[in-house]
């Protein structure tokens, strides 16, 4: 219907100008929408915007479904002869703002002015912290290269200037390495998370129960693209307007502060961290909040905000949602989305039927991924999580070269699932991620890590060694289908130009299997299979 129709796409800056910007709304993204809004407002961080509708309503938009929605709604107010003499009127949206110079002190650190919530004090005492003296947050808006040369106006000086000119490009501030060429593509429609138009239910993962959102009677959806989950009807009173008002405050400025969360158990421990369940009561959801020792300066502490800050550009169903991080004295907290089906390496060996479904997840997450030029860094099953709901998601991506660096120093550890390359210390890219992969399945299938049993115990130099020297095993023909095992040994082929190529990989025989039943039927299996194992 809009079929090459044009509209100008008025930017209101703060100051009360206004850049226009001449799109079709057929090719405009909205990520494409936020990379132009972050160029037009450089060193502000923009995940939503908004615009009037026709009854003086605020209409936030932080995705694809509702950027489309917002076209369709001027559209329909155009008559046939404005559409066919090109009468058209400025779409005009308002950028969602996160930081403001006022905000910030000499240190250029987040200053925390919210009142009325629970102090800081009560927070470290109940997690046997010290109270907090610096808080930072991560605000910061991802310089990235545009793609695109549409037309931009400023509506205030009315010169005509290309969209190259705005702002400087920024750059990925770590050092990421690109496993594809070309530039960042953004999110492809078939890993869109699902439409807020489409009113279906949801289920909240903390109470188990579903609902339609209390406020429009539709799933809502988080900047990130994660679907939100709703507060339970027990829950639910006048209060919840402002809590959902609050829940897109949080998730559209990525503001989570230590006083708003309450911990509830300890999910996990890995090398340097502690992940805790946590109830974050402004949205009241659940999260999961690792919790790493850093000794780090501030300096050092910006950074690694500043490198997360890649991941609220992340929008995949099969990777984890990022909430927000914060560091209190010498301690990180990252928030990420709560999996109540936990991580894989607790529930192997899986079937193979459900693995498969799984696997289709996994590679489309990691395709995903690298195709926006990050590197995961950890491939192996504890990273895996999985839900009731049939999800299957990555987490723990290593986006900051800082953090990992961090850690490093602090906690040696070293990673088994390390392909031969990375191991001598060569080149490190998608190839040496696809030989974890081929680890991380052939664990899961069988139930063992294939070089030698990993025990506390184990001497990793030991598997260090058996993988440089050892041929990579094969999984057995009798148990697994000749496919799984063609995918195993693809992946885990020892001489990286001759593994599998990642644009390969959702092309062989076992992804294909898997990926035809589609996704309503593999979220059924693996949801039942999840069920039965927690
Ligand atoms: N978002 C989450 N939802 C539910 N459980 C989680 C979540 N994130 C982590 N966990 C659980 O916490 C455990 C510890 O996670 P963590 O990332 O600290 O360590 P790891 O991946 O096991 O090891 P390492 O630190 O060596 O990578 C995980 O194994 C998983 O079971």
């Amino acid at each position: 219907m809009t079929q090459n129709l044009q509209f100008t796409l008025r930017i209101k800056t703060d100051n009360d100008q206004a850049i226009d910007w001449m799109v079709h709304p057929e090719e405009i993204t909205f990520f494409r929408t936020l990379e132009v809004i972050s160029n037009i407002l450089p060193g502000t961080a923009t995940t939503a915007f908004h615009y009037i509708d026709e009854d003086g309503e605020k209409i936030t938009v932080r995705s694809d479904e509702e950027l489309k929605a917002m076209f369709q709604m001027y559209l329909c107010d155009l008559s046939d002869e404005d559409i066919k003499r090109g009468n058209i009127p400025p779409v005009t949206i308002y950028p969602r703002v996160g930081k403001t110079p006022k905000d910030r002190n000499r240190f250029d650190l987040k200053i925390k002015t919210q009142k009325g919530s629970r102090s800081s004090a009560e927070f470290a005492q109940n997690r046997n912290v010290q109270s907090q003296s610096h808080r930072l947050s991560n605000e910061v808006a991802m310089g990235q290269p545009m793609e695109h040369s549409h037309m931009i106006r400023s509506t205030t000086n009315e010169n005509i200037i290309s969209q190259g000119e705005i702002g400087q490009y920024g750059h990925m501030s770590h050092d990421i390495e690109s496993p594809l060429p070309g530039t960042l593509h953004h999110v492809s429609p078939g890993q869109s998370r699902t439409s807020p138009m489409s009113g279906q239910s949801i289920s909240s993962p903390m109470l188990g129960q579903q609902r339609t959102s209390p406020m429009v009677g539709q799933q809502r959806v988080s900047p990130m693209g994660g679907a939100m989950h709703q507060v339970s009807p027990s829950h639910y009173s006048p209060r919840s307007q402002s809590t959902a008002d609050n829940i897109k405050q949080i998730l559209t400025c990525g503001k989570i502060s230590a006083e708003d969360l309450v911990q509830d158990c300890l999910l996990g421990v890995g090398n340097g961290g502690q992940v805790y369940k946590t109830f974050h009561q402004p949205s009241q959801r659940l999260m999961a909040v690792k919790v790493i020792h850093l000794d780090v300066d501030i300096e050092v502490q910006k950074k690694i905000l500043l490198e997360l800050e890649i991941l609220y550009k992340c929008n995949s169903p099969s990777i984890i949602a990022f909430y927000g991080a914060f560091f209190i004295e010498n301690q990180i907290s990252i928030c990420t989305e709560f999996m109540n089906g936990g991580s894989l390496d607790r529930i192997k060996p899986i079937p193979e039927d459900v693995l498969g479904h799984m696997a289709v997840k996994m590679v489309q997450g990691l395709l995903y991924m690298w195709s926006l030029k990050i590197l995961h860094r950890d491939i192996k099953p504890s990273n895996i999580l999985v839900n009731t709901d049939g999800e299957v998601k990555w987490c723990d991506f290593g986006v900051s070269t800082q953090l990992v660096e961090s850690i490093a120093v602090s906690h040696v550890g070293t990673n088994a699932y390390m392909a031969p390359e990375r191991i001598k210390a060569e080149n490190y890219g998608a190839p040496s991620e696809v030989w974890s992969l081929g680890v991380t399945m052939y664990e899961l299938a069988t139930g063992e890590f294939p070089f030698e049993e990993l025990t506390s115990d184990t001497n990793l130099l030991n598997v260090c060694n058996s993988i440089l020297e050892a041929n990579p095993p094969v999984l057995p023909e009798n148990k697994f289908s000749p496919e799984l095992g063609d995918f195993v040994s693809k992946c885990m082929h020892k001489v990286p130009q001759q593994r599998i190529t990642h644009p390969d990989i959702l092309a062989h025989p076992f992804i294909q299997k898997y990926i035809h039943e589609g996704s309503g039927k593999s979220r059924n299996i693996i949801a039942s299979w999840v069920k039965s194992n927690i």
